[in-house]
């Protein structure tokens, strides 16, 4: 039997594996090798294959789906943005330099040394290895050095997808020809491009922008290529070109600053995106261009580190300007302005290996954020075309770079990075930094970079979307996309549409207006104006050179017409608010007038009512106020003379007032006439307007008068019933009366009431008797030194100028009227014998009125008793018994007995001090 072999003992511990094992590394083959084209045929490049590449050919045949990142760069060309890669040659001093050298690195750095960077010397030294390997046209494969790889297991990477990859050995032109060359003929079409280089400190962004006088770089290049171009375009399109060249720089770390290199480094500022004073000069030529360009470069910062022995210390940006011109050397109505603008961005350093100190480390923190926000600003604009929905981080407000290339940097134009790289074993942390950072940016696309133009007309460019806005602009409809076209066109065409509808105005004015002076002025030759008028309008707007012009012309008109517009309405307004106040004004005047009529009215009536009053005035008050009877004596001559043949031998004096009042409205009273019994008419009373007051006069011989009142209404003239005045009968209200009667014929007795405007006058008189009566309404006494007249009731002397020979006594035997038309009549009053016997106060108190007071009345009553005895008995009523037995009615009390109740006041009248102390004579005459 076979003896059965055990296993070998398991040993004591067991190490377990946690960490994924590591893949196999594949075989080297002969097709993933470095291929011979890239460094078999530089001698100074040390060949190591010790590592496998990745099996290119096996996988780029193999088609990718669209939306993966696309190896092939011809497909990207169109829309990804352009990330070239160029690799540094490793030992560039091999190259004839006969400086020193530390590692095969050229060491010009004539700064103090930080001792911490010894090992690092030690370390370039002994390098040798390249971490940077070309793989392909657009991939490279970046390795660790050793040391990392054992003790860090860091593994190689492979980075693809650039648009292509710049070999150590690939020349100035070479690089231009597929970097810029593209670019600057967008340029001259009109596009803006930018070109920005990064990458970390020494690794040759300034030899790949700038180069020198043997190798030029991408800008003397461009300049060639560029004037070269435009002299081969010969006459058909002129151009100016300028440039300009400022850098961004660190002040101790704290501020950035800007400085105009092509001015002695002034200062400028920047302003949202564009730099306010800088120099643009225009270049002819490129030579030119590069001497300008060669002057910047000697006033850029500069200085020299472990890395670099000329080190930049600021970021560089040039521009050159492009602006078309006609062939008759004046711009385009609508010019385009494309920029090229190129930069050269500060190196990002390592503290470690440029060994800086102080000023320069601040630099360096300058110098690497500024690239990080760079960087920032490029992966924003990446997540955002990934995702939409997610806005652009507005990361270039972080640094004066970003914020001037902010268009770029938001994927609005044209942009291509060159990313420069040191392949040395040394390098190989900023390398592979560098190219994990900007790797992905080749997927950001640019969708809408056409500039057709930047005129100045054009207040609204084209919106350059982003690839995410084109996207979810295609998914709309044909219809939709047709309106957007359609509203894209019409802010295209709006400058021209305006200016021709504002032509198309002004002709139609210019028409108008012309048309309308024919009209007015009848002009015949006017039409031949219009013709012309429009005709050259029309040519001037038909001819393209002259189209600026009419432009102008018409948008001066227009604002004429605008302004005088705008006077018209301010005009308007001003008319319109004067015409409202006028309306008021109107109104406040008619207002006025109503109030004025109805005041007049309210006057009058109250003039009527005040004359009414006077009229109701009881007697007492009247006896107190003066005579005026001069009027009352005018009346009666004028009478006299007018009724002599009527009434031979007889004064007589009648004035009548209110006679009309009783019976008939006064409104339409023409006229009032009396008749007398003997078939005269007597007088024509004059009647006072709407008082109801007639005045007048009317002598009878001892006979009636009649009353007639004529009046004029709408119903015509009509007259009142005749009325019998002696049959009047005395109103209660007031005193007016007129009693024409008497037993003796011859005797004609008078009834005199006069009443003038503020006076009242009652005058009852016996013809033959000459018994006058008064009946004072003003003061008592009327003086007169040449006859005293006694009036009745208050023994007041009247004169009455127009009488001086008639003396009247009253027949209450207490007046004598002096009349000196009448010499041979005496009138002597006899007491009445009626009024004696009346019971009643009031007759007692009338009864004894008829004398007068104190000395004056003894001494006429003797003269009375004497006449009564050969006078006849007497039916008329003396006027002084009315006036007191008025007296009476109205309850006159003295001040004395006034009573203390307030209600006894009411309804009693208060008289005057006069009429007072004659009430008290009375009283006192009568119980006497
Ligand atoms: N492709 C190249 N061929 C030959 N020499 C090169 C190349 N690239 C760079 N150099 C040389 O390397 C040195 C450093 O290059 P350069 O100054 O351009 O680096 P940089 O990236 O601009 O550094 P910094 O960011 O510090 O300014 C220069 O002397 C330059 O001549």
């Amino acid at each position: 039997m076979e003896e059965l072999k055990s296993p070998p003992p398991c040993p004591a511990t067991v190490t377990v594996r946690r960490n994924p094992p590591r893949r196999a590394r594949p075989p080297p083959t002969p097709s993933s090798a470095v291929p011979r084209s890239l460094f078999l045929d530089s001698p100074q490049v040390p060949i190591k294959v010790d590592f496998p590449l990745f099996p290119n050919q096996d996988i780029t045949p193999i088609e990718l789906p669209s939306s993966a990142p696309s190896p092939n760069p011809k497909k990207l060309d169109s829309e990804s943005l352009k990330v070239f890669l160029r690799i540094r040659p490793l030992n560039i001093a091999t190259k004839g330099s006969k400086a020193k050298q530390y590692g095969g690195q050229e060491m010009k750095n004539a700064w103090p040394r930080n001792p911490k960077t010894k090992n690092v010397q030690r370390k370039v030294k002994r390098s040798s290895e390249i971490c940077v390997v070309v793989k392909d046209s657009n991939s490279v494969t970046v390795s660790p050095p050793e040391s990392l790889q054992e003790s860090k297991r860091v593994k190689s990477e492979v980075f693809e997808g650039f648009s292509h990859v710049f070999s150590d050995e690939a020349s100035q032109s070479e690089v231009y020809e597929k970097m810029v060359h593209t670019l600057v003929e967008d340029f001259l079409k009109g596009k803006s491009g930018m070109l920005a280089a990064l990458g970390p400190s020494g690794s040759g962004k300034t030899h790949t922008v700038f180069g020198c006088a043997r190798d030029p770089g991408m800008v003397p290049q461009a300049l060639h290529q560029i004037f070269a171009q435009h002299e081969s375009c010969g006459n058909q399109l002129t151009r100016n070109f300028c440039l300009s060249m400022f850098e961004i720089c660190s002040e101790n770390g704290k501020s950035e600053r800007i400085f105009d290199l092509l001015r002695e480094g002034n200062e400028v500022f920047l302003q949202q995106s564009t730099i306010k004073g800088l120099e643009e000069l225009v270049i002819n030529d490129a030579l030119q261009a590069e001497s300008l360009i060669a002057c910047g470069m000697l006033r850029r910062a500069t200085a020299a580190t472990n890395s670099n022995s000329q080190s930049s210390r600021s970021q560089c940006i040039i521009n050159i300007s492009c602006i078309s011109k006609n062939t008759d050397g004046q711009f385009d109505e609508y010019p385009k302005k494309a920029s090229l603008t190129i930069v050269d961005l500060a190196g990002a350093e390592r503290e470690k290996k440029t060994g800086n100190q102080g000023l320069r480390m601040v630099e360096s923190y300058f110098i690497n954020n500024t690239s990080m926000v760079f960087g920032l600003c490029l992966r924003s604009l990446l997540e955002h075309q990934k995702h939409p929905k997610r806005p652009i981080q507005k990361h270039f407000q972080n640094s004066l770079l970003t914020r001037y290339l902010r268009e770029y940097l938001e994927g609005k134009k044209r942009m291509a990075l060159i990313l420069t790289v040191k392949p040395g074993e040394d390098d190989y942390l900023e390398t592979s930094y560098l190219l994990k950072q900007a790797s992905p940016y080749t997927q950001i696309k640019f969708t809408n970079t056409e500039e057709v133009g930047t005129g100045k007309h054009m207040k609204r460019p084209i919106p350059n979307l982003p690839m995410a806005e084109h996207q979810k602009r295609m998914k709309l409809s044909a219809v939709e996309s047709c309106s957007v076209t359609f509203s894209v066109l019409n802010s295209i065409l709006k400058p021209y549409t305006s200016a021709a509808s504002t032509h198309k105005i002004l002709l139609k004015r210019q028409t108008e207006e012309i048309s309308r002076l024919k009209k007015e002025d009848n002009h015949s030759n006017l039409k031949e104006i219009t013709v012309e008028s429009d005709e050259s309008l029309s040519r001037q707007v038909k001819d393209g050179s002259s189209l600026e012009e009419a432009h102008i012309e018409f948008e001066k008109k227009d604002r004429q017409h605008q302004i005088m517009t705008n006077f018209a309405k301010a005009l308007w307004i001003v008319l319109k608010e004067y015409r409202e106040k006028l309306e008021i004004a109107e109104k406040e005047v008619c207002c006025l007038r109503d109030d004025l009529t109805y005041e007049r009215k309210r006057s009058s009536d109250l003039e009527a009512q005040v004359k009414d009053l006077k009229t109701k005035r009881p007697l007492g008050e009247v006896a107190s106020t003066e005579v005026n009877i001069s009027s009352v004596a005018a009346s009666s001559t004028e009478l006299d003379s007018a009724q002599q043949e009527h009434m031979p031998g007889h004064a007589t004096f009648c004035m009548l007032e209110n006679v009309a009042e009783v019976t008939e409205d006064s409104k339409d009273i023409q006229a009032v006439e009396i008749y007398l019994d003997n078939g005269a008419t007597v007088s024509i009373a004059s009647y006072v307007g709407a008082k109801n007051i007639c005045e007048g006069a009317v002598g009878a011989s001892g006979s009636v008068g009649y009353l007639q009142v004529h009046k004029d209404s709408k119903e015509g003239h009509t007259v009142s019933n005749t009325r019998k005045l002696s049959g009047i009968e005395r109103d209660s209200r007031d005193n007016t009366c007129v009693e024409i009667e008497s037993d003796d014929p011859e005797s004609a007795a008078s009834c005199l009431e006069s009443s003038a405007n503020e006076n009242e006058i009652c005058c009852s008189s016996v013809e033959k008797e000459s018994a006058l009566s008064f009946a004072d309404v003003s003061d008592s006494v009327c003086s007169s030194p040449l006859s005293p007249v006694e009036t009745a009731d208050c023994s007041s002397a009247v004169k009455i100028d127009q009488m001086p020979q008639a003396v009247v006594q009253s027949h209450d035997c207490s007046s004598t009227l002096k009349i000196d038309q009448m010499p041979q009549q005496q009138c002597q009053k006899e007491p009445d014998p009626t009024v004696a016997v009346v019971p009643d106060d009031n007759a007692l108190l009338a009864r004894d009125s008829h004398c007068s007071t104190g000395a004056e009345a003894a001494h006429s009553l003797p003269t009375c008793s004497s006449q009564n005895k050969q006078k006849p008995k007497r039916r008329l009523q003396p006027v002084s018994s009315n006036l007191l037995k008025d007296i009476g009615n109205l309850g006159v009390i003295d001040e004395k007995e006034k009573p203390k109740g307030v209600k006894g006041a009411e309804g009693l009248e208060t008289r005057s001090k006069g009429s007072l102390s004659l009430l008290r004579l009375l009283r006192n005459d009568v119980y006497r």
